[in-house]
């Protein structure tokens, strides 16, 4: 919808209402044009202003619209017929001018911000382009070169860069509505024709041609292309440039994934567990004060997301000389952190102790000490006799038995897994690992907790490795036996790269430490030295690879002692090795094509995803999605693993599971789970009804 009001005597304002960020519905532009329309034709209308409710201007195109039958009025027509207006239309800015919000102000006469508002054109992160003249309007504005940046990178800039660049007229400090309404009345009668930006020349710039292909080769080549159109090609043959490049995107499987992430980090938000608790009726506890103890890598980096989110942080480390070096790296890392954001630290927020004591007045508490079950029980034990008795005990433990650590407390419903990723603070994912007893009061707080620090927080439940190292650890396992079977690590990487991964597995192995994985295998009594024969490939009744193992006896620990399953600079070891290894039990080496690495590392990895959901770790495929994405470094732009497996269909990935499952029967978990099987016999339903099709006792499989 869109309010039209007359004030100032002879403004007509409109108002764009559709709460929560004013989105172009079809309802919000029938209304406009339908504003539009009664403020040209009103005799007392000298100008017009127009703006959006709860100091809002516009978050763009309603992206819930997307790939449905298009209803209502389009939105460039309606664009056109304000900039075409006789009128004087000024756009007031407040809080967000983002996509086709930034676009309808492109098309008023005149644009004034609010100083706190941001604005840009984020289409480009939902695998679009902006097709509402975005691409042929702001070129126009602002020259190519700074056009052909927000486009194709989708970046916000802040009101004071947007005056800098051309990009709004005026920026305010008061309300804009009100400051728009008076600039309105001052420019009644002027003549309009300079100020409609698709009149406009593009603005020369040198060298245009190399811009171009510079661009073409680092980004995307449809965005480039729309503002290729608008550097060459007059106005009206830009726009109709624009409407081909976005008719081949809008379909596309990327965009869809796009758009699908864009509302799964979302939905993540809207958290449940089994037991009944909910995001909505449990209230989180204000955190003031926290303390971080332990202060390794993962410590460190803790403390400084907590410190940025403006909590007063107690940082403990027992160790004098960890203490010292961690002292030092945290102040590092908040100047670099203030230099980046052009502010200065703040050291103040962050007191240091080599004293567990220090902890005692805490909100919260997390540990990151060494990852041992025993260091850690031992830790709860006394940070229970020492803590507040309502203080939250938190671990950020990758993997060790949640309930287990509580039980060791006196207050278990207040002990929760805060699972960070490295480096904790820059990573967007937090793993929130509720054990049986964690209330729900527990839950809501480490969930705010982790919003506050600017991440997407996730709620799962405890099990081992939880979602996302447990969906890991299948992928791994089978990567390894791809190269029993006749893989090399580099083909196996180019495959995943290729796919999209930053790094493929074994890359992504060597830096993050294979002897993290191996001190694991070696506390489940997994890895063991010494074994020859077939019982060295076989542990606890199931086939298993004891590659990762003998790379570690081998001193290979990854890129920390300079090799692992590569080394970084010319050696042939590890082929020899793998040849040997093959040799010695008996393997006859085969070829493996892309397709077999995908699919058996993926479809392993997505089995083990609809195996979590069966086991109701988490509450819906966004989830897990949101976990790959952030977490993983699965490509954005294929949705995560459980939006993959809706794209393929799931009947293919069942399939495709039970073929390389009668191929290697030996192979464990490459049968379709349960759940998946059972979603095939369904029908497949889309994944937006997984969620009803697996809850509890209302299941309708
Ligand atoms: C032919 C012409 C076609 C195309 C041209 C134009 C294309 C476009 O405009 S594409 C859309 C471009 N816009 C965006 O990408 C902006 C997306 N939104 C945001 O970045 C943020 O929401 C915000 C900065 C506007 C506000 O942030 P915040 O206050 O943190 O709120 P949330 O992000 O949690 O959002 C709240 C709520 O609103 C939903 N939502 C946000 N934007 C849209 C949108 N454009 N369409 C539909 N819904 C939107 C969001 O999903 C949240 O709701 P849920 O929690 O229920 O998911």
């Amino acid at each position: 919808m869109a309010q039209y009001t007359r004030v100032s005597g002879s403004v007509g304002l409109i108002t764009l209402q559709n709460p929560p960020v004013n989105a172009l519905s079809a309802a919000v532009r029938l209304g406009i044009g339908e504003a539009v329309q009664r403020a040209l034709g009103d005799q007392e209308v000298q100008s017009v202003v127009i703006c959006g409710q709860n100091g809002l201007f516009c978050g763009g195109a309603d992206i819930r619209e997307f790939g449905k039958e298009m209803t209502g009025p389009p939105l460039v027509p309606m664009i056109h017929a304000i900039e075409a207006a006789t009128k004087p239309v000024v756009a007031a800015i407040e809080g967000s001018a983002l996509g086709g919000g930034l676009e309808l102000a492109l098309g008023c006469h005149y644009r004034i911000s609010h100083c706190k508002a941001r604005l840009g054109l984020p289409e480009v992160t939902l695998g679009l382009l902006p097709a509402a003249g975005g691409t042929q309007r702001l070129p126009r504005l602002i020259g190519v070169p700074a056009a052909l940046n927000l486009i194709t990178t989708g970046h916000h800039v802040t009101a004071a860069e947007a005056l800098q660049l051309g990009i709004v007229d005026q920026v305010t400090e008061h309300n804009a509505v009100d400051v728009a309404v008076k600039f309105a009345l001052s420019v009644t009668g002027k003549p309009l024709h300079d100020r409609r930006v698709s009149s406009l020349e593009c603005p020369a710039a040198p060298d245009l041609d190399s811009l171009f292909e510079e661009a073409m080769l680092k980004v995307r080549v449809a965005c480039v292309q729309a503002v290729r159109a608008a550097a060459t090609l007059p106005y009206a043959r830009g726009m109709e440039r624009e409407k081909a490049l976005m008719a081949t995107l809008f379909g596309s499987g990327q965009a869809r994934a796009l758009q699908y992430f864009f509302f799964a980090q979302r939905a993540v938000g809207r958290w449940s567990t089994p037991g009944g608790a909910r995001w909505d009726t449990s209230q989180p506890r204000p955190v003031r004060t926290a303390a971080v103890i332990g202060l390794g890598t993962m410590g460190r980096g803790i403390t400084v997301a907590l410190a940025q989110a403006g909590l007063s942080v107690v940082a403990v480390e027992t160790q004098a000389k960890q203490l010292t070096e961690a002292r030092k790296a945290v102040a590092g890392m908040l100047k670099r952190a203030a230099v980046r954001r052009g502010t200065t630290p703040e050291p103040g927020s962050i007191t240091y102790s080599d004293q567990l004591q220090a902890a005692a007045r805490a909100d919260l508490v997390i540990e990151a000490v060494f990852e041992d079950m025993e260091v850690k029980e031992t830790l709860f034990r006394q940070l229970s006799a020492v803590c507040r008795p309502d203080a939250l005990l938190c671990t950020n433990t990758s993997s060790l038995d949640v309930d287990h650590l509580a039980s060791q407390t006196r207050h278990p419903h207040l002990v929760l897994g805060m699972h960070f990723f490295a480096p904790a603070q820059a990573m967007k994912l937090l793993e929130v690992v509720y054990g049986a007893r964690s209330s729900p009061t527990a839950v809501a707080t480490a969930m705010q907790l982790g919003k506050t620090m600017g991440k997407v927080s996730v709620a799962v439940g405890n099990c081992r490795g939880f979602a996302g190292n447990r969906m890991l650890k299948r992928y791994l396992e089978q990567a390894f036996f791809l190269l029993e079977e006749g893989a090399t690590p580099e083909g196996v990487d180019r495959a995943l790269e290729e796919f999209g991964f930053a790094m493929g597995v074994f890359r992504m192995s060597d830096l993050s430490g294979l002897d993290v994985g191996w001190r694991v295998r070696k506390a489940e009594g997994l890895a063991q030295s010494g074994l020859t024969g077939p019982s060295a490939r076989v542990r606890q009744g199931r086939r298993y690879s004891p590659l990762g193992d003998l790379l570690c006896e081998h001193q290979r620990f990854g890129q920390k002692s300079g090799r692992g399953w590569y080394q970084y600079e010319p050696d042939p070891w590890l082929h020899r090795f793998l040849e040997e290894y093959r040799a010695r039990h008996g393997l006859l080496p085969r070829r493996i094509d892309q397709q077999e690495v995908l699919e058996r590392c993926l479809f392993v990895l997505i089995n083990e995803g609809f195996q979590i959901l069966e086991d109701r770790i988490v509450a819906g495929p966004e989830d897990i999605d949101a976990i790959y994405v952030l977490g993983y470094g699965w490509p954005r732009h294929r949705g995560g693993p459980m939006f993959y497996a809706h794209m393929v269909g799931l009947e293919r990935v069942a399939q495709r599971l039970e073929h390389y499952h009668q191929a290697h029967p030996e192979v464990p978990y490459l049968q379709p789970c349960g759940l998946l099987r059972r979603l095939v016999a369904s029908g497949s339903p889309p994944i937006h009804r997984w969620r009803r099709a697996i809850a509890g006792p209302h299941s309708q499989l």
